[in-house]
């Protein structure tokens, strides 16, 4: 049984107050049983959001780290800062790092190995283009970065990993795939889970869907038989709204 994940990708939204107000309005609300409550924030606000939701049951992630543990990166952060700072999720490889910061696969994996060294657990996002899509290649792009990710990666550590499956024409667009579609590719996704390693294993990874998650659609998403949670980003920066998702994922 895969523990349902829903992990609000915050992007570069909210400063420290704006977080510490959210952490209270959300406090009591945000963590029920059996689902599992994550909010990734900016680098700048971990300390203080790991602070504020101490013993509420909600956990933190952060959305990106280097793959070295430190040295000459001027701008960057590293696992062990983000480990020392009670931090226990990262998303690796969004679409905005691949499009935006030029993350290739390589990139990717090197950050998914720099997260198990550190003892983060990797939110590792998949997903295609509109024209790739439009191409009939969603899989093959979907199997290529998975396997890129997962390069090198024990059973053990497989079986950690959150997947995130998001279509990239599908993000802050409104335009959510559908859940069949969506079910049909991370169904996919496991399947390739599996080829790397064994059913079993593949069986224990949680697949997320995102791209325009919101309250009145997560119930649906979540639904389906190869989706364990959601990466939310537009719909998880209001509190209530945040709440009513990790409602939905009951
Ligand atoms: O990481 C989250 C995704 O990029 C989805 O964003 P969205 O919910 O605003 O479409």
């Amino acid at each position: 049984m895969r523990t349902p994940i829903i992990a609000g990708n915050w992007k570069m939204f909210k400063t420290v107050s704006e977080t510490l107000a959210f952490a209270e309005a959300v406090k009591g609300k945000a963590a029920v049983e059996g689902v599992e409550t994550v909010i990734c924030a900016p680098f700048t606000n971990l300390p203080a959001l790991t602070e504020a939701v101490r013993g509420t049951g909600i956990k933190v992630g952060a959305q990106n780290l280097h793959f070295e543990d430190n040295g000459a990166f001027t701008g960057e952060i590293s696992g062990v800062m983000l480990k020392e700072l009670g931090v226990d999720y990262v998303i690796i490889g969004h679409s905005e790092r691949r499009q935006y910061f030029g993350e290739t696969d390589e990139i990717v994996n090197k950050k998914v190995v720099a997260a198990f060294r550190n003892g983060l657990t990797p939110i590792v996002c998949v997903g295609e283009k509109l024209e790739e899509r439009e191409a009939d290649q969603t899989k093959e792009v979907c199997k290529v970065q998975t396997e890129g990710a997962f390069k090198g990666l024990s059973k053990e550590e497989a079986a950690q990993v959150v997947v995130a499956y998001e279509p990239i024409w599908a993000i802050g667009t409104g335009k959510s795939s559908t859940s069949a579609d969506a079910n049909e590719v991370t169904a996919y996704i496991r399947t390739v889970l599996a080829g790397l390693y064994d059913q079993a294993t593949a069986d224990v990874i949680r697949i997320q869907y995102g791209g325009s998650v919101k309250p009145e659609n997560v119930t649906e998403y979540l639904g389906q038989s190869d989706i364990d949670g959601a990466l939310v980003g537009g719909a998880s920066l209001q509190p209530d709204s945040f709440v009513a998702l990790v409602e939905g994922a009951k």
